[in-house]
């Protein structure tokens, strides 16, 4: 993560030493009327749906250990009351949005339980079950284990298949990844792509599995989290003194989060800071901090919302005596054709500061805060002293500050709002309205057609970028480079960004002009601004070079995958390097290293 002073402050809690009462854990069921209607039958698995290298039985045995259920809830609106800025202000802790119902997280299965049992195990509410409805329409997915099929008071059904693959299919017959599918199908299309292409076949399974993943802090409970993981610890008076008593401040840096934001429906990455002063004889177990903020990280979020709500649930799980959250939040720089073609730079990050603080922490003037931050720095991490979340900071998102729309595509914009609602949202609450042309706006960068147009000449020959002085046949051939120059792409598996450099080197005869930068740029711009794969734009961009160059030409790209980074394995700071060689390069070691040799190091200031 890029380093702290770029950083822009974005929030000054208020200062009048107020905390916020305890909302009430509020279930947000769906009732759900027929269970022969497929449309209205909900199913989960009893584990995040990406989870492939864990078996669910682990899962279940996991929950089955810690006492939870597996169960899921419905999928509901989630209501958010319209807050003003006036409000957050006034509010620097609001109460955390009700979280429903018992869920594994994607760490109950990072536990080392694996293996424990063959059991593949999924939950369904649905009003009237019986075990005998449930078969009835279950065993379509797959064998169903002979006698385990319950059914409790409040309507759940606990179903037991004998195959894992059965869990999958049930998964990916759940009604909202249906329509997710069949709205991503419509942006595919929007898009001028072939929904039939191999490379976009399971996309629509892809993207909604991703979304809803991303989104599954909807269904988690912070109580369930905290809960069994208060620990008594002596020492540490009630509400006491400066710190809370002899216990001081309890820190957890550095935790890294991805989170869906609500103005545009693209990952930011998020990096988490919590403070807290215990009281009351209790602390909270470390790891249970973590997965406390990543309930709320995995929702459509605004970054100060975000600090906000991690702040209240800790504050209301714990009692403590005051905590305090900062969040360094990325958010990715909406790409423009118009000015990418000119400005090899276009890549950057939208930087943003938030911080919340309850109890002792309220006032962001006390001087419990310098003792956060100290430690904070510690590890290198500077945190400007607090001012007043500005007008600008507001639209951190950058989609918002766009100011060209294209034209609507009704169809797309409905597809996008139908993804909302299927993640539970309510499509008209105030932060989402224009949420549908927001992410459009971004998915348009990548259609297929709208480069072709500007740089048609460049790709087909047309224009020739050499500028031959006097006869150069004869002179002595040298590598050229051209080094990192930037691209954005968007992963045609996830549909979500991947973004990097590329470092071009080819042969050229002394006295002939190399190819200018502004050309090559605007080849990696054309390969860029489509659904792509890595390899291939690099071979891409290598093929068309070599038609300019003549044939000896080495393509390296190296590129952050926010597929692999926001979801699924979430290997942060994890980045790829694809290379392609053509003529003399794929012969000649010593020009390859030459050429190797001369890449500096790529550091990434998001990925
Ligand atoms: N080779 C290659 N793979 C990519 C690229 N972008 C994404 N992928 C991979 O595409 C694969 C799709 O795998 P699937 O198993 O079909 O999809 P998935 O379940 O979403 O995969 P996970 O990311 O492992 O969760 C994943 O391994 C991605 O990491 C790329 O540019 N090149």
């Amino acid at each position: 993560m890029a380093e702290e002073s770029n950083w822009t402050k974005g929030y000054n809690p208020p200062e009048n030493g107020e905390v916020l009462p305890v909302d009430k854990e509020v279930p947000v069921v769906k009732v759900v009327d027929q269970l022969q209607d497929d449309s209205h039958m909900l199913v989960e698995s009893s584990t995040k749906i990406e989870v492939p290298d864990k078996s669910y039985s682990s899962i279940v045995m996991d929950l089955k250990e810690s006492g939870l259920r597996f169960s899921f809830p419905a999928l509901a609106p989630h209501k958010y009351p319209p807050k003003s800025h006036e409000q957050q202000v006034n509010h620097a802790c609001p109460p955390a949005s009700a979280a429903e119902v018992p869920v594994s997280s994607s760490d109950d299965v990072d536990n080392g339980k694996e293996g424990k049992a063959d059991s593949f195990s999924i939950c369904i509410r649905a009003m009237k079950a019986t075990p005998a409805l449930l078969e009835n329409e279950l065993k379509k997915f797959g064998p169903i284990r002979s006698n385990n099929i319950q059914v409790n008071k409040v309507c759940v059904g606990f179903v037991e298949f004998e195959v894992a693959s059965a869990v999958q299919k049930a998964i990916e017959g759940e009604p909202e990844t249906l329509v997710i599918k069949d709205a991503v199908k419509i942006l595919l299309q929007g898009l001028g792509e072939d929904i039939n292409r191999e490379g976009l076949l399971k996309t629509p399974l892809r993207v909604a599995k991703a979304l809803r993943e991303g989104t599954r802090g909807y269904k988690q409970n912070v109580k369930d989290i905290v809960q069994g993981a208060l620990f008594p610890e002596a020492g540490l008076e009630s509400g006491v003194g400066h710190a809370g008593g002899a216990g001081g401040l309890v820190i957890v840096r550095d935790l890294d989060f991805f989170s869906y934001c609500e103005s545009c429906l693209l990952p930011f990455q998020v990096k988490c800071h919590v403070c807290y002063v215990p009281s009351g004889q209790q602390v909270l177990g470390l790891s249970k901090v973590s997965r406390v903020a990543n309930v709320f990280a995995k929702r459509l979020q605004d970054p100060q919302r975000l600090a906000d709500e991690v702040c209240s649930a800790l504050q209301h799980g714990i009692m403590p005596t005051g905590v305090a959250v900062i969040l360094q939040c990325l958010h990715i720089h909406f790409p423009s054709f118009e000015s990418t073609c000119l400005d090899s730079n276009h890549l950057g990050w939208v930087k943003l500061l938030v911080t919340s603080g309850s109890g002792v922490f309220k006032n962001e003037k006390a001087d419990i805060w310098g003792d956060f931050l100290s430690l904070l720095k510690l590890r290198d991490i500077n945190v400007e002293s607090t001012h007043s979340r500005n007008s600008a900071d507001q639209c951190w998102c950058p989609s918002r500050s766009f100011s060209k729309t294209g034209p609507a595509n009704v169809g797309m914009n409905a597809a996008v709002a139908s993804i909302l609602r299927s993640l539970g949202e309510d499509t008209s609450r105030k932060e989402l309205v224009g949420t549908p042309t927001h992410f459009l706006k971004w998915l348009m960068n990548f259609k297929n057609s709208n480069l072709e147009m500007k740089l048609n000449g460049i790709v087909h020959g047309t224009i020739d970028p050499f500028k031959i002085s006097g006869d150069a046949s004869d002179n002595e051939e040298h590598v050229h480079s051209e080094l990192n120059l930037s691209f954005c792409s968007q992963c045609e598996h996830h549909i979500l960004p991947f973004h990097g450099v590329v470092h071009i080197g080819y042969f050229c005869a002394e006295g002939v002009n190399p190819i200018g930068k502004s050309h090559l740029q605007s080849i990696v711009h054309f390969y860029g601004f489509k659904l792509q794969v890595q390899e291939r734009l690099t071979r891409q961009i290598a093929e068309t070079v070599s038609l300019l160059s003549g044939g000896d030409v080495m393509v390296v790209v190296e590129a952050n995958h926010t597929c692999m980074i926001s979801r699924g394995i979430e290997k942060f700071g994890s980045n790829t390097a694809t290379i392609a060689v053509l003529g003399r390069f794929s012969t000649d070691p010593a020009a390859r290293a030459l050429f190797l040799e001369r890449i500096p190091n790529y550091s990434s200031s998001g990925g």
